[in-house]
């Protein structure tokens, strides 16, 4: 369905469909038999054994037996090595990775880049956010997913496990793995500022590839961190419920309120609200919390294929 049809004004009512499976389910990699090793040897030895042509089975059964290893390797190292506190900057880092991507210009996006770009301006604090990714990253030597997982996969890996664990949707084991990392950095002055206005913004986002529902339900993940929308380490749909109430223009306030409310977001989280076509979505995300998750994961994952090059393509 193209963008615009989508952040139509009667789209938040009548939803595109999706797939059969819940998105805040398991995936089927998990549901489906772990085939061992063993099975996978089993299988192409009796198949050699009676001279009967059935390769691409056996890929198959190896290629899924090798996923349900690796998939296992990345989040038992994301268990070790990402605690709660670090999780809104290690979401915050998949933004930033992927932001760069110009659907004009075919560059940028989810490919690593964000390693070569830290001393830019917009990314004052992703260090913190890197750091425990790349000990995660470094963590998979050894395992399965050695040589298997590139360092922007890890990347799309960990902002998933971060929402998981804060309490949001479970999706990691859907986030697709194969990307290339580039080896240098990504063009400058792509990252939106913060001042542009709701519509300036949408604007923004279009041009890397992202509509209008998509953006809302990514800006969702200012839900975690320390800007005032709900607690700072649970991901719900706090961030959509404290733009409806508009904090900032309370009638009657006192100084102290005033000024306290001033802390509350950024100045693009107030400018989208007052958006008509952003808050549309502000409006349904804040009344439906499991509608916010599995736009989210959709749109999390779209996200995380901008301008990425999957090494089996
Ligand atoms: C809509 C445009 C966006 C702008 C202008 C923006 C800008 C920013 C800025 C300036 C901060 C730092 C706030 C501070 O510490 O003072 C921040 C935090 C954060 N951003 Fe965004 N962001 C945007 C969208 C997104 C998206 C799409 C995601 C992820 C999908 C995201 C994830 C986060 C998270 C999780 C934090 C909290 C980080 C922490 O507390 O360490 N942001 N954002």
């Amino acid at each position: 369905m193209p963008a615009t049809a989508r952040a139509s004004a009667s789209a938040p009512t009548s939803r595109s469909p999706r797939p059969s499976s819940s998105s805040t389910t398991r995936s089927k990699v998990d549901r489906a038999p772990v085939l061992t090793r063993r099975d996978v040897a089993s299988v192409a030895l009796a198949c050699a054994f009676a001279r009967t042509i059935v390769r691409p089975d056996v890929a198959l059964a190896l290629e899924r037996a090798d996923e349900g290893a690796i998939r296992r390797a990345i989040r038992a190292s994301l268990e070790r090595e990402v605690p709660t506190s670090k999780c809104p900057a290690v979401l915050r880092l998949v933004f930033h990775d992927a932001g760069t991507h110009s659907a004009s210009e075919k560059d940028g996006g989810m490919n690593g880049s964000v390693r070569y770009e830290l001393s830019r301006p917009e990314s004052f604090g992703l260090k913190r956010g890197l750091t425990p990714v790349k000990n995660a990253y470094d963590g998979l030597q050894g395992t399965a997913a050695e040589g298997k997982v590139s360092f922007s996969d890890m990347i799309a890996c960990a902002g998933a496990y971060a929402v998981e664990i804060t309490g949001g949707p479970s999706f990691l084991e859907r986030v697709p793995i194969g990307r290339v990392d580039a080896t240098s950095a990504d063009p400058e002055n792509r990252m939106p500022e913060q001042t542009l206005s709701g519509k300036d913004m949408r604007e923004h986002f279009a041009r890397s590839g992202i509509d209008t529902r998509d953006m809302v339900a990514l800006a969702g993940a200012h839900t975690i961190g320390g800007k005032g929308f709900g607690d700072m380490y649970t991901f719900d749909n706090a961030y959509y419920v404290t733009l409806v109430a508009d904090p900032w223009h309370k009638p009657n306030m006192t100084k102290d309120e005033a000024s306290m409310a001033e802390h509350i977001g950024l100045p693009s989280d107030k400018y989208m609200r007052e958006d008509a076509e952003s808050m549309l979505w502000i409006k349904k995300y804040a009344e439906d919390q499991e509608a916010f998750f599995e736009d989210f994961v959709d749109a999390y994952i779209r996200l995380t294929k901008l301008g990425a090059t999957f090494s089996t393509e």
